[in-house]
């Protein structure tokens, strides 16, 4: 249980600032004392908008709100909570938090509203995780993950694993424990395809590309090239602003510049970087190496080429070099060319002007295709931190060891550590159910 599971909280729940209304959400034992000794009337009906006028401990009226009360448990955190919907406005707010301070109540932690929730068995970690996507979500499809997710799939997806471990393990156990009992025959080898089963089920969730994690840090696009391709143009071309400094002196960008666009509802983090050749000065040199550490990094790299010097032989080699699966190949400067190769080193390559603007479109179609193609969501949910993944790595390596195991006790004592892992993504890692199974199924000991 939270360390202050006893103490009624108060937080504003909406952003700070001026605005029509502001919300103030209340949770713990005395938000049903709290409530009235505002209104200076009884509770209201449950889940109901009552106005009200809101009164502080010398008895002034602060506000004319709309209140709401929510007696546990069928509320966010399980316990009491009341919501005052004020008019929006520090004064306003000031005189609020005044009158419930008096009163014994203390400010949420951040994420304190949440956390008892999870505590009161209301959110699994994936839905409380969820919330906080959803409130950072800057595009549609990060918005509609999130809520996926909040929504309960992903903890549904885990949990649903874990039951099937567990009833694995159950079954395990009551081998080992019962050789003797009126059990089902063959329950360990029952077991083994299970165990397959989900190891090869867990296995095809983690080769997802990463695309869950990716749609919520955002996609990570490069922008390499030799020094004056038009690298900084192209991206303040794409981000239609001037985030990057433009000149035609080569050279001119030594630093990462990042912009964030939104691509057909998907996110993406366009970097420019610093032009790529044989610097002698120190400080180009090492720009130039924050431009390598980047493109490493990044999901896709943009080539920039330009066009109107362009000869397979000017190329920077490096620029070549990176350009491996993710790479896709953009001809710069075309309304200086008259001759503009569709190919280039056995790829497509688009054409574009940075300074017209043409290609561009053609450009952001391609960007959105790839992008797309690796971020749409598939059937089942995607995992979306590293922390999934990292659980359900543990998980698969314990299931692998408890298939070769040659003993069914170390089998059960890997199964186990399977289990507990998926358990620490939901946040559920109790026994409990364990027993339940094993009651349930054999009715052992009756
Ligand atoms: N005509 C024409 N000029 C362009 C185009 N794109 C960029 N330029 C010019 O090319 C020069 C270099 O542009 P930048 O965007 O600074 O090039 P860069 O690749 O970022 O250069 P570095 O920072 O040195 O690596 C500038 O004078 C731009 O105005 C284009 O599409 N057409």
């Amino acid at each position: 249980m939270s360390l202050y599971s006893t103490d009624t909280i108060f937080a504003l729940a909406s952003a700070p600032g001026r605005g029509g209304v502001q919300v103030i959400r209340l949770s713990g034992p005395a938000a049903g004392t709290a409530l009235p000794a505002l209104t200076r009337r009884p509770l209201p009906p449950p889940r109901r908008a009552t106005l009200a006028r809101l009164h502080d401990q010398a008895g002034e009226v602060f506000d004319q709100a709309l209140v709401l009360w929510f007696p546990g448990p069928d509320s966010f955190t399980g316990e009491d909570v009341a919501e005052l919907h004020l008019h929006g406005g520090r004064a306003v707010l000031a005189a609020a938090s005044e009158a419930l301070t008096a009163q014994g109540l203390r400010v949420a932690e951040p994420g304190e509203f949440s956390r008892r929730a999870f505590e009161a068995g209301k959110l699994d970690l994936t839905e409380a995780e969820a919330i906080a996507d959803l409130v950072d979500a800057e595009t549609a499809a990060q918005r509609r993950q999130a809520l996926r997710q909040m929504e309960g799939a992903l903890g549904a997806l885990y949990e649903g694993w874990r039951h099937r471990l567990v009833r694995a393990l159950a079954h395990l156990e009551a081998d080992i424990d019962f050789p003797d009992e009126d059990l089902p025959h063959g329950l360990a080898p029952a077991v083994v395809p299970v165990l397959t089963g989900l190891y090869q089920e867990i296995g095809v969730h983690l080769a997802d590309g990463h695309r869950g994690e990716r749609l919520r840090d955002g996609f990570s696009i490069a922008i390499l090239g030799a020094p004056n391709a038009g690298k900084s143009s192209l991206l303040n071309a794409l981000a239609r602003r001037d985030a990057a400094i433009v000149s035609s002196t080569a050279g001119t960008t030594r630093d990462v510049i990042e912009v964030n666009l939104d691509l057909g509802g998907f996110p993406v983090i366009l970097a420019d970087t610093a032009g790529l050749r044989d610097a002698a000065d120190e400080i180009e040199r090492e720009g130039i190496r924050r431009a390598l550490a980047r493109a490493e990094r990044a999901d896709l790299k943009l080539l920039v080429l330009d066009c109107s010097t362009w000869n397979i032989g000017d190329m920077a080699e490096a620029t070549l070099a990176l350009a491996d699966g993710d790479a896709l190949v953009v001809l710069n400067k075309r309304d200086l060319c008259t001759y503009v190769p569709s190919m280039v080193a056995g790829r497509t390559a688009i054409a574009v002007s940075a300074a017209t603007g043409e290609g561009l479109a053609d450009l952001l179609a391609a960007l959105e295709r790839i992008v797309g193609d690796r971020l749409m969501p598939g059937a089942a949910p995607s995992l979306t931190r590293a922390r999934h993944r990292q659980a359900l790595e543990d998980c698969r390596a314990a299931l692998a060891r408890a298939l070769r195991a040659d003993l069914p006790e170390l089998a059960a004592e890997d199964v186990r550590l399977a289990a507990r892992a998926l358990g620490r993504i939901t946040g559920r890692v109790d026994v409990e159910d364990l027993l339940d199974v094993i009651f349930r199924d054999f009715c052992i000991g009756k």
